[in-house]
């Protein structure tokens, strides 16, 4: 690993190199640079000084000009290096490993990254730290710069005496004591952590629309601002303590700087008047002295900081080998047409991370041309069995067969564009109300006819009247645009699936949750026209996920999954003369909905 770290901060420094040269050897030189500024004015100011004390103003001139100069050059270089290094982390961390980020993560086939909170922590972390991992090889390369410098100041020192060489300790020593209180802090910081999460979150709760309205009626506000305050009382005690704590290892660390400090002068003084040093000697020891805590601080940060990126390896390594290893698939192209249709052989799927099947031993055929419903409790394993036969993930066991082709053969891209799916979940949009729906076959995006074929088969018609620019009318008012109804969002996503002509799988997961039971009615009965339609074209097969049962009726074939099994498959009638599991849900709603209709 630590090999692989040192290869990538090798491999960033090239890429910054390659991309943009000037500014990379402008930094590099500056480092280098820096390592002699503060050797370089100490040594010229013990020259002035001497200089002075013999009587010599020329050599007292240069030697303070030299000094000077050194001491300008490095304020100088310090300014120039900062705003190098931003520009550089800008254009190599913000601008290409952030993007090389985000390809990635659009590259990457299937739901894993997105689904799975571990996952998705890497991915955020590396997305928002993509600047400190530009940030690491310029630290490496500070590191080694004030290490040389530390070792210049040091051997300037010995020329005065070695003795001088025990400050080096005296200055370490108050580092450890700052580290100390910092881990104190950052303790207090983990401990106080789920107060202040929990305080943030109390906040947001009373003063975010959904969650405020609630709180109002129940009259629970008051309620909920006490706890927020006690929540961050907690938190702010125990962060203030630590800090206290923290300023005390500080202090005690300086004193003993201090102590060393005036040892090392009393020395020095000592020396001089016994002829054994000059009074440069003096002024040299004192600076070096007096930047030696500066040097080691620096030193100490920048080998944290390169090591800090690290820990932003991981990630990166792992999304690279993801991304990798989900552009294996097969390449063969799906038909034009489906003949027989499709087959599930023992299906089983688990999702990553858990133990229990969400899929185990599914068998049915959904032949071509078929409206297939899917019903079942929540959880048993609907939208799971959409995922497979969208190839979003791949099940472990078993056999999906397109028109007898294992589906792992077929290309999981010319699959999926042969496939169109509105989610229970659907995507919200935040862009013109055309494109939102265009994006569903991108290659027609803004195709009048495709996009009035698409409003028209989520009768979205009125939708688009009401709308202040129709089809060009901005959603979403963080944008300054026109915020939907939740219903209004479902029939854009509906839209949305409608945008492909051709396609083998046709899937409605949960399509009408959101709409009233008329507009549910009347979509349905345009789905099912609209599937016929495909039926005679490419033999598409329409699946209809839903849980009312109602809805299903009509289907031509039904599957009852229960606990992620496959319990009962049938039509309508088939499965009420069963008198099984849908005999006895169906009975159930009938009645629940009786008094309604
Ligand atoms: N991303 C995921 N990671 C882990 N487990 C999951 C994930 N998605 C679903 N599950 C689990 O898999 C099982 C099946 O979920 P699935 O969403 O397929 O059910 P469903 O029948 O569509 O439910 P609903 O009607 O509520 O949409 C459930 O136990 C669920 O908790």
């Amino acid at each position: 690993m630590t090999r692989r770290y040192l290869n990538l901060l090798v491999e960033l420094l090239r890429l910054s190199w390659r991309l943009h040269p000037a500014p990379t050897a402008g930094l590099l030189a500056l480092r280098v640079a820096g390592v002699v500024t503060t050797p370089a004015m100490a040594y010229a100011l013990g020259v002035a000084v001497d200089a002075i004390v013999r009587h010599d103003p020329r050599a007292a001139a240069a030697g303070a000009a030299l000094a000077a100069g050194a001491f300008a050059l490095g304020r100088y270089l310090a300014g120039l290096d900062h705003t190098l290094e931003a520009m550089l982390a800008d254009r190599i961390g913000v601008l290409h490993i952030r993007r090389h980020v985000e390809e990635h993560l659009a590259r990457i086939d299937g739901l894993d990254h997105l689904e799975r909170t571990d996952l998705l922590d890497r991915v955020t972390v590396l997305r928002g730290a993509a600047w400190q991992l530009n940030h690491a090889p310029w630290q490496a390369v500070a590191a080694a710069c004030h290490v040389l410098r530390l070792g210049l100041l040091l051997l300037l020192m010995a020329t005065v005496t070695p003795w001088l060489l025990l400050l080096l300790v005296f200055a370490a020593v108050p580092l450890w004591f700052d580290q100390r209180g910092q881990r104190a802090v950052a303790a207090a910081e983990t401990d106080t952590a789920e107060a202040y999460r929990l305080q943030r979150h109390l906040f947001n709760l009373a003063t975010e629309p959904a969650g405020g309205k609630e709180l109002r009626v129940s009259g629970a506000a008051d309620d909920i601002a006490r706890r927020q305050r006690q929540a961050w009382d907690e938190a702010v005690r125990g962060r203030f303590r630590a800090r206290v704590r923290s300023a005390a290892w500080t202090l005690t660390g300086w004193t003993l700087f201090t102590a060393g400090f005036a040892a090392g002068l009393w020395l020095l003084v000592d020396r001089t008047a016994r002829g054994e040093a000059s009074a440069g000697d003096v002024v040299l020891a004192v600076t070096v002295a007096v930047s030696l805590r500066n040097t080691i601080q620096d030193t100490l940060f920048a080998v944290g900081e390169a090591v800090g990126g690290r820990t932003l390896l991981d990630p990166l390594v792992w999304l690279n080998d993801y991304a990798a290893a989900t552009r294996v698939g097969g390449h063969a192209t799906p038909p034009a047409r489906l003949r027989t249709g499709i087959t599930l052989d023992r299906v089983g799927f688990t999702y990553p991370g858990t133990v229990q099947p969400a899929l185990d031993e599914v068998t049915c055929r959904l032949p071509a041309g078929s409206v297939v419903a899917v019903v079942g409790e929540y959880g048993s394993g609907k939208t799971t069995l959409v995922k497979l036969l969208t190839s979003l993930y791949r099940q472990q066991r078993g056999h999906i067969r397109v028109d007898g082709r294992d589906l792992a053969d077929l290309d999981p891209a010319g699959w999926r564009a042969r496939v169109s799916a509105a989610f229970q979940d659907f995507g919200r949009f935040h862009i013109r109300f055309g494109e939102t729906i265009g994006v569903g076959d991108l290659a027609h995006l803004s195709d009048p006819d495709r996009l009035d074929h698409a409003v028209r088969a989520a009768d979205a018609g009125a939708l688009v009247d009401r709308l202040p620019d129709g089809l060009d009318t901005q959603l979403g008012r963080r944008f300054d645009g026109v915020e939907l109804s939740e219903g209004q969002w479902q029939r854009t996503a509906l839209a949305r699936a409608s945008m492909r002509t051709d396609p083998l799988l046709f899937v409605l997961d949960e399509p009408t949750a959101s709409l009233d039971a008329p507009s549910e009615h009347e979509i349905f009965e345009r789905y099912l026209a609209r599937a016929r339609d495909l039926a005679a074209r490419t033999g598409a097969i329409t699946m209809i996920v839903s849980h009312r049962f109602s809805t299903v009726a009509g289907a031509d074939h039904i599957l009852v999954l229960h606990r992620g099994r496959l319990v009962e498959q049938g039509t309508h009638e088939e499965l009420l003369a069963a008198g099984g599991r849908y005999a006895t849900l169906y009975g159930i709603q009938a009645t629940a909905y009786a008094p309604m209709t």
